[in-house]
């Protein structure tokens, strides 16, 4: 594997997964392919998990690891090419990648949709010029459209706990007071599409996701009716995606929150959240907190995503 973007990279699922138990029952079988090799990881925004469980998982191969926020202590970057460096902006983003690019072996790259330009999200401008000009091996820490990390732990995690070959998997939008990026439904989407499960999205009207990543998912307004016989629910709040709303909240209506309620529709379904999550906005805390929450496990398996990931990029490395 040279770059990690998108569900097509990982290629077949079924080994991906196999792939990703033998490495969670052995992490560190592996600890000799890193040996010398470094993984710089660069976060234009927050994180928790991300930072950690990839971290963890380089020194589960014996990576050495850099870990710069740009936004603290480094250099504020222009991303746009054209501009008049006249502003406070010290530095070009194109100087900044190919030099980055010097001090490591992989990169992994956070960076969110900014909501200045559709166009430009989706194009996924600033991961791209990192494939293009930094000579490394790139991977997503969660771009502008997708968290394929997470969407990849989110599918070991189901494929632990399913009791049927062919779960039914619903996603429901929460509220939420924030614009939120579309990157970890529309990945999620893609994921459980590639997944070949039954797969529901629920949320209200003008919070269509796009057509690419929707796929052949059902798509049902009345959150009730889709979490009749649900086996897992994963709740994500996420902003307009259809023009002319892009990237803002036109809802925040709670009775869409996940609820013990809501929970009581499904087939005893677990509960399931990338995290970080706000509670009682997205969630009940009876819910997040009891016997059928999965949020804690899969957080766990994003050490092992990203580590079936490095793998794959450091035996890359080596052929
Ligand atoms: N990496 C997982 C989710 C990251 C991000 N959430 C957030 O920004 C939450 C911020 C807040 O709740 O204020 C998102 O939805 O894409
Ligand atoms: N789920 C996830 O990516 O969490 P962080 O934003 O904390 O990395």
């Amino acid at each position: 594997m040279r770059n990690f973007t998108n569900v097509h990279d990982i290629g077949d699922l079924r080994t991906a997964v196999a792939e990703a138990l033998e490495v969670k029952a052995n992490r560190f079988g592996y600890k000799n392919l890193g040996e010398n090799k470094t993984l710089l990881m660069l976060f234009f925004n927050s994180s928790l998990r991300t930072r950690l469980s990839t971290q963890k998982a380089a020194m589960n191969l014996g990576m050495n690891v850099m870990v710069l926020d740009v936004n603290q202590g480094a250099w504020k970057l222009e991303t746009e090419r054209g501009v008049i460096m006249d502003g406070d902006k010290p530095e070009h983003l194109l100087e900044a990648i190919p030099v980055m690019g010097c001090y490591c072996d992989v990169i992994g790259v956070r960076s969110f949709a900014r909501f200045e330009s559709k166009a430009d999200d989706y194009e996924e401008k600033i991961i791209n010029q990192f494939i293009r000009y930094s000579g490394r091996p790139v991977f997503s820490m969660e771009a502008a459209t997708r968290h394929p990390l997470q969407s990849f732990a989110d599918l070991i995690t189901i494929e632990e706990y399913k009791t049927v070959e062919r779960p039914k998997v619903v996603m429901t939008w929460a509220p939420h007071p924030k614009a939120l990026p579309q990157a970890v439904p529309n990945s999620f989407a893609e994921w459980m599409n590639a997944a070949g499960y039954d797969f529901v999205i629920t949320h209200p009207h003008g919070y269509e996701l796009a057509p690419e990543f929707v796929g052949n998912a059902k798509v049902e307004y009345d959150q009730d009716k889709a979490l009749e016989g649900a086996d897992f629910v994963y709740a994500k709040n996420w902003s307009a995606y259809m023009d002319p709303n892009y990237g803002k909240v036109i809802s925040t209506d709670r009775s869409w929150t996940v609820t013990a309620e809501k929970m009581a529709l499904t087939n005893n379904a677990y509960f399931m959240h990338c995290l970080p999550v706000r509670r009682n906005m997205i969630v009940s805390d009876d819910v997040i907190e009891g016997p059928r929450s999965l949020v804690i496990p899969e957080a766990a398996n994003r050490e092992i995503s990203a580590q079936v990931v490095l793998k794959r990029i450091l035996e890359g490395l080596q052929k």
